[in-house]
């Protein structure tokens, strides 16, 4: 088997079976494993750029939409293609702010399901939920899908606090149409608003988090929606694929290692251990930025700023520092954003098995961005694969039964 790393160039057509060359000569496919280095389609979305570690949304660079925007305005501009002029925010709002409630159903479908579970399907149900709720669930037009996405975004957020406190033993807070995004979120978990260092370092968090190009629960969302599924089908399957560890799971996996490795002093020795018993260590490397992820020094301030203003903060700042200058020291390898994002949502108050249904209440944004786009121009997502299993056999006939 050739891998896209050891192959040279091959001309010609690649079937299930390999590669005629231009000379005629049949030559095995070459496989791109995990589709690494694969461009599937073009997007206007976002741009990543590896080359210059950096990350912009609908041309926007993100540090550019941290700094001077709200997180509604940003969903706007992914949604619409530029950033909202003021009388469209006030319309956007409006529009949104009054869907956060959750239909009767699906409070109740929150309350039968067992607090064992993990958040992330309770969200992936309560999505699902939503779409049998939706009597359009199966139309698509632009305006319609629109609509779902808009629904979807103001009801993620409820469902996460509903599910935070359920999990405590504690009853809904309903939630606060005068709120904005961020301060409804802490107003339905906590029953009071974050201080506005807390709320601008958790906004960051959101906008960071909300859009990255072809990552895999966006490809996901966007093979569903290839098949001419259902927005609420691709939306489910996508959380289904942030849930992974290797994915957005990590920012809750980076947490657990702080909290086992338990003082910044024993950093180097737990974290050489680890590597030399090779294994991974969460909230490092990534498919795409090899030197720096473009999101992780905006988060890193927030992570500061909110270690800033809460009691204990700086021994996690401190376990920040000395993991990364161990795993760059000893691999060359650098955090990703779910590194600065786990301490940082602990440090507000949230539990762990919630970092993860966070990441989620942004990401649909870019996930529905997405399959707007896919829907636009839809071609069928199936790629080839390489057969290297047994060579074709007839049944033993002492085996058959017809
Ligand atoms: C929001 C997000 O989804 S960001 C990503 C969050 N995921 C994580 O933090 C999980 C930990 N990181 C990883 O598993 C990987 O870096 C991934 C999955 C993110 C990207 O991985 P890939 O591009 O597939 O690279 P791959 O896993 O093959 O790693 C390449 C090499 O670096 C090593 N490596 C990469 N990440 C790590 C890590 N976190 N810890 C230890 N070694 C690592 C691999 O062991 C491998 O080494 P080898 O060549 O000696 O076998
Ligand atoms: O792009 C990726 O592969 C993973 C990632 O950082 C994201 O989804 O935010």
């Amino acid at each position: 088997m050739t891998t896209a790393a050891d192959a040279s160039a091959t001309t010609g057509t690649t079937g299930t079976t390999g590669t005629t060359s231009t000379t005629g000569a049949t030559t095995e496919p070459v496989i791109h494993r995990g589709l690494a280095g694969v461009v599937a389609d073009t997007t206007k979305v976002s741009n990543v750029m590896a080359e210059t570690n950096s990350l912009t949304y609908r041309g926007y660079a993100v540090q550019d939409l941290t700094a001077h925007c709200s997180f509604e305005q940003v969903a706007y501009l992914l949604w619409h293609g530029e950033l909202p002029t003021p009388e469209e925010l006030v319309d956007f709002q409006a529009m949104q702010r009054p869907r956060r409630a959750l239909s009767p159903g699906l409070m109740l479908a929150l309350r039968l399901l067992p607090t064992s579970c993990h958040p992330m399907d309770t969200l992936r149900t309560a999505v699902s939920w939503i779409g049998t709720e939706d009597p359009d669930a199966g139309t698509y037009d632009e305006a319609a899908n629109q609509r779902k996405s808009e629904m979807l975004l103001a009801q993620i957020a409820t469902v996460v606090a509903i599910d935070h406190r359920r999990r405590l033993g504690q009853e809904p807070i309903p939630p606060d149409e005068s709120l904005n995004y961020v301060d409804n979120f802490f107003h339905m978990c906590f029953g009071s608003v974050p201080s506005p260092q807390i709320a601008r370092a958790f906004e960051t968090s959101l906008i960071l988090y909300m859009e990255h190009s072809f990552n895999a629960s966006t490809f996901t969302a966007r093979v569903v929606t290839s098949t001419m599924s259902d927005q609420y089908s691709a939306v489910t399957a996508a959380i289904g694929a942030l849930k992974g560890p290797l994915h957005g799971g990590a920012n809750e996996a980076v947490m657990h290692t702080m909290l086992e490795i338990g003082h910044p002093a024993k950093a180097a020795d737990w974290m050489r251990a680890e590597l030399a018993a090779h294994r991974k260590i969460m909230g490092f490397g990534h498919r795409v930025y090899k030197n720096e992820d473009s999101r992780v020094p905006t988060m890193k301030a927030a992570l500061w700023d909110t270690a800033a203003v809460v009691g204990g903060g700086e021994r996690w700042t401190e376990m920040y520092t000395a993991m990364e200058q161990t795993m760059l020291a000893e691999r060359g390898i650098y955090p990703n954003l779910d590194f600065p994002t786990g301490p940082a949502y602990y440090l507000m108050g949230f539990n762990i098995e919630m970092f993860t249904p966070m990441f989620v209440m942004s990401r649909v944004v870019g996930w529905t961005a997405h399959i707007a786009e896919q829907r636009a121009h839809n071609a069928l997502i199936r790629p080839l694969s390489s057969y290297d299993g047994v060579p074709q056999r007839a049944v033993p006939i002492e085996l058959a039964t017809r």
